[in-house]
């Protein structure tokens, strides 16, 4: 018998607290995407032949010479894990997490454990949402003008037709997602942790050990792969969903992040009873009725280099930098304590939020004025949506002045004069540039009212402003918030498209 597991990732939006999240004294506002990447892990059902090594085969279908085989060999002490020589290209990514995630599968089940789950060759298959990279030249080839509603047409997991390196990344977080899925359905696949490790029933808030550990497995993957230990904020989003975070103080992995890793020295660190792993993330989750939009700008920037230049800006001015760090985090933190009031005003008082929504929808923001005749709750709620349009309003306004003081482009004068004109539309609350900024996107939010015609919904009229846009080529991206919490185990037949690309060959 062939036994599957699938699971499933979200990729990420920091809408505020790019930056200020690389200070464990700071944090950001995270949101989750409907888009995910997905690992499907199968076993052939067979025992390898006697003599030969167990195989791992991953193959990411969406991409040109993308498969990469590894043998395995495990004694009492350690795990190696080569590439074999028909390889046509390298992946550090999945090399490592196989690696480190059949090393710590060892510590904590010994030998015989791990060779009993381990018994048969696995097949791998990686895919990620068409969300991730972008898809102007697959609309382009269907004519297809670039709209949500085209998007929505085109087939799932579509090959970009290019290796890996050249493909053009939209910022959702591909790597993050990808290494998240891949180390959580390798722990489960190889029963290192609970099947229900990533079940969100019964709701309990807090998090599993399983997902505790798959958390800190991946993040430490990730780093090792990038190469440094970044704030985190993405591997985060895709093992616990929409957030608050605060990262975690990065020596918690200098022990593991140079040269040969000791045997049995893993579980140590990355054991969730580890008090080092002093990350936050506190739920979060947008207003009822209240929808993400995300588009693609055409350039794209180099994140890191943007990063360098503000850290060496705050370096050297420490105490301007340090009232302009506060000032953004004081808006930060009103923005998502303001739409978290939303939620709860959208279930506490379900029937005045709808109405507001719908009124609110077809009216530009700055007409949003309390209007004193109306009843009490329908005023708070105004005020409330008004205090959160000003918010992202006051972090676009410092975010820009901290690029002007650093001399980054965080939000370039062709990004500002985009976002002013959405940020006019009827319908929307606010919006800025996400993560580092640059020219890489922006976001939106927008209400979205029950039962609207879709020519009336501020969606639809935004989509108008990004179509008919001169100065930057926008598409948009299909991705809103995802609710679920984060990874999660899914069935290989109810995600369409999916068990075909794994039958697919490539
Ligand atoms: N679909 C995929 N299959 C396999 N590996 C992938 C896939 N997408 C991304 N990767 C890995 O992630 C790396 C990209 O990482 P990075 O440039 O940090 O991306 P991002 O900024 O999207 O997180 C690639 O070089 C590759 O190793
Ligand atoms: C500057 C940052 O705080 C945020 C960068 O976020 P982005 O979402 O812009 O990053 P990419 O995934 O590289 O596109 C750096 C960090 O926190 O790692």
């Amino acid at each position: 018998m062939v036994s599957t597991t699938v699971v499933s990732a979200p990729g990420k939006v920091l809408l505020a607290g790019g930056y200020l999240v690389l200070d464990p004294a700071y944090s950001g506002v995270v949101v989750s995407t409907s888009s995910r990447f997905y690992t499907v892990v199968q076993d052939s059902g067979l025992a390898q032949d006697v003599g030969r090594p167990i195989q791992i085969r991953v193959r990411s279908p969406q991409f040109v010479d993308a498969t990469w085989t590894y043998t395995v060999n495990v004694d009492r002490e350690s795990v190696r894990v080569d590439p074999i020589a028909k390889n046509h290209s390298k992946n550090k990514f999945v090399h490592l997490a196989l690696e480190r995630t059949l090393a710590l599968a060892l510590e904590l089940k010994g030998l015989q454990a791990l060779q009993e789950n381990l018994s048969n060759d696995l097949a791998i298959t990686i895919v990620g949402d068409n969300d991730f990279y972008s898809q102007r030249a697959q609309l382009a080839s269907r004519n297809l003008p670039p709209t949500l509603e085209s998007l929505s047409k085109l087939p799932s997991f579509l090959p970009t037709g290019v290796v890996i390196s050249e493909v053009h990344k939209t910022g959702l977080g591909s790597s993050a997602a990808l290494i998240t899925s891949l180390v959580s359905s390798l722990l489960l696949h190889l029963n290192v942790i609970p099947s229900d490790s990533f079940s969100t029933q019964g709701g309990s808030e807090s998090a599993s050990e399983g997902r505790l550990l798959a958390h800190n497995l991946a993040q430490y993957v990730h780093c090792l792969a990038q190469g440094k230990v970044g704030s985190g904020f993405d591997v985060s989003a895709a093992v616990f969903g929409s957030q608050l975070y605060t990262r975690f103080e990065p020596a918690v992995l200098q022990p593991l992040m140079s040269g040969q890793v000791p045997p049995g020295s893993l579980h140590k660190v990355l054991t969730p009873s580890n008090s080092a792993w002093n990350f936050k993330a506190e739920p979060f989750q947008l207003p009822p009725y209240v929808r993400l939009m995300l588009a693609d700008v055409d350039a794209g920037s180099d994140t890191p280099s943007l990063v360098g230049k503000v850290l060496k800006w705050r370096q050297e001015n420490s105490a301007a930098s340090k009232k302009t760090w506060d000032t953004i985090d004081g808006h930060n933190q009103k923005l998502s304590k303001t739409l978290l009031s939303l939620s709860q005003l959208g279930s506490s008082h379900p029937g005045p939020y709808q109405k507001m929504i719908k009124y609110l929808s077809t009216l530009q923001s700055v007409q949003w004025l309390s209007n004193p005749s109306l009843p009490s709750e329908e005023q708070t709620i105004v005020e409330a949506f008004s205090r959160a349009r000003q918010a992202a309003e006051d972090i676009r306004n410092n975010m820009r002045e901290m690029g002007n003081l650093s001399g980054v482009p965080i939000e370039p004068p062709e990004q500002t004069e985009l976002l002013d004109a959405c940020t006019s539309v009827a319908g929307v609350i606010g919006g800025g540039v996400p993560g580092a900024g640059g020219y890489d996107a922006i976001w939106l939010l927008v209400f979205d009212p029950a039962d609207c015609p879709i020519e009336e919904l501020p969606s639809t009229r935004v989509q108008g402003v990004w179509s008919s846009w001169k100065g930057l080529d926008v598409s948009p991206l299909l991705a809103s918030e995802s609710k679920e919490k984060g990874a999660r185990v899914e069935d290989l037949n109810a995600i369409p498209g999916l068990q075909d690309a794994v039958n697919g060959s490539s």
